[in-house]
């Protein structure tokens, strides 16, 4: 084994890999498996030190056992349980034959964003660098299932990656799904707000994937206002790691960091802010607007109008004077009670639990 070969200074990245980036109608494709095991090899011989975090798990689970193939929750978190461990035997053996090791780590969320579960979580992770090793990430499904491309974006802002790399079954973002025209068009960098791309955005047409497109914006909004550069790209690409971090030429989509590094508790914040697309927005006054810029709280007295109608707890957009979207959070009230008039005194978010926007 290949050891001590990467300094942690600079040089982590976060990849993630979806479903349909490894797996062929329920099994482990051995030619996606070895893309995947080249890329990362490459990066590391560049001088990079990967985290990986890997999918799949589901989808090799439901084809051993025909009870897994139902769709309820117990189904695919025991799909989950199952699948992991023939996920993570392919992925291990096939890394050693790249002279790699490789060690297993399953995460929730919580566990990124809760300090006290954190510290644990980064020490492991700083000595499997130290002894130069691939530590490969699934989301801890049996607790509950969610996406891997937000616990991704979480754990690159987490370990302040320099790049956070979205390999999937397509090459990147276009203006329209990819699988369903041969007409759409690749948008190769997104510079302006995350939210201006969004309605080009659609679920998963793929072979096993969750959430589609508009999950991995949500996993970019995370990211780049972490302070963490995002690309998204085709995962048969094995030069798109190298040249994504040496910020060369991609065939993908880029989308630069909004904001330097911020500190792990921020995490909960833009994981709040951003792990839903928006249920609604909230169009505030020129003082709510003055308010929300200098990290104040947003009062009902400075909302003007509701769109969409929300529940207590979920995401909503927070519209500036110009019509522009200036931030983003967890609403603390629901679309009836927010509504105008009601509640002028009291604050929308939680202790201004809004991320502001970047980018504009
Ligand atoms: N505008 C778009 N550009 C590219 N892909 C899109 C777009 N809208 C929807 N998609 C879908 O998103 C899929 C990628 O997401 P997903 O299936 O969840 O992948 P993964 O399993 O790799 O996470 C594509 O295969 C495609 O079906
Ligand atoms: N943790 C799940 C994957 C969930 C997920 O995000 O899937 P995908 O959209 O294919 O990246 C599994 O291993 O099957």
């Amino acid at each position: 084994m290949r050891d001590g070969m990467n300094d942690g200074t600079g040089n982590r990245v976060v990849i993630k890999v979806g479903t349909s980036s490894l797996i062929t109608r329920g099994e482990v494709d051995p030619v996606k498996l070895d893309t995947l095991c080249a890329t990362v090899s490459k990066g590391i011989e560049a001088g990079l030190a990967p985290v990986l975090v890997t999918s799949g798990a589901i989808a090799l689970g439901r084809t051993r056992h025909s009870t897994l193939t139902q769709d309820t929750t117990e189904a695919a978190q025991t799909a989950a349980a199952l699948g992991q461990g023939v996920l993570y035997a392919a992925l291990h053996a096939r890394f050693a034959a790249y002279g790699l090791e490789t060690g297993q780590i399953m995460l929730t969320p919580h566990d990124l964003v809760a300090p006290e579960h954190g510290g644990g979580v980064r020490g492991t992770l700083d000595l499997m660098r130290s002894l130069g090793m691939v530590p490969i990430v699934n989301e801890n499904d049996a607790l509950g299932v969610r996406n891997n491309d937000v616990l991704a974006a979480l754990l690159s802002g987490f370990i302040e990656a320099r790049l956070l790399l979205l390999l999937t079954n397509v090459a990147g973002l276009y203006d329209g799904n990819p699988l369903l025209g041969d007409d759409a068009v690749r948008i190769a960098e997104v510079t302006g707000p995350i939210s201006e791309v969004e309605a080009v955005a659609g679920g998963s047409t793929g072979d096993g994937g969750t959430g589609g497109m508009l999950v991995k914006l949500s996993a970019c909004w995370i990211a780049t206002h972490a302070g963490v550069r995002t690309v998204v790209a085709d995962a048969m690409d094995s030069t798109a790691l190298v040249a994504a971090f040496r910020g060369d030429e991609v065939a993908g989509t880029v989308f630069p960091p909004r904001t330097s590094h911020c500190a792990a508790p921020d995490l909960g914040r833009l994981w709040r802010a951003f792990r839903n697309p928006p249920s609604g927005s909230v169009i505030c006054d020129a003082a709510g607007q003055q308010a929300i810029e200098s990290g104040r709280a947003l009062l009902g007295g400075n909302v003007g109008a509701i769109r969409g109608s929300f529940d207590s707890g979920d995401v909503v957009d927070i519209v500036g004077t110009d019509s522009r979207v200036i931030a983003r959070g967890s609403v603390r009230l629901g679309s009836a009670e927010a509504g105008a008039g009601g509640r002028s005194a009291s604050a929308l978010f939680d202790d201004c639990d809004y991320v502001r926007i970047f980018g504009g």
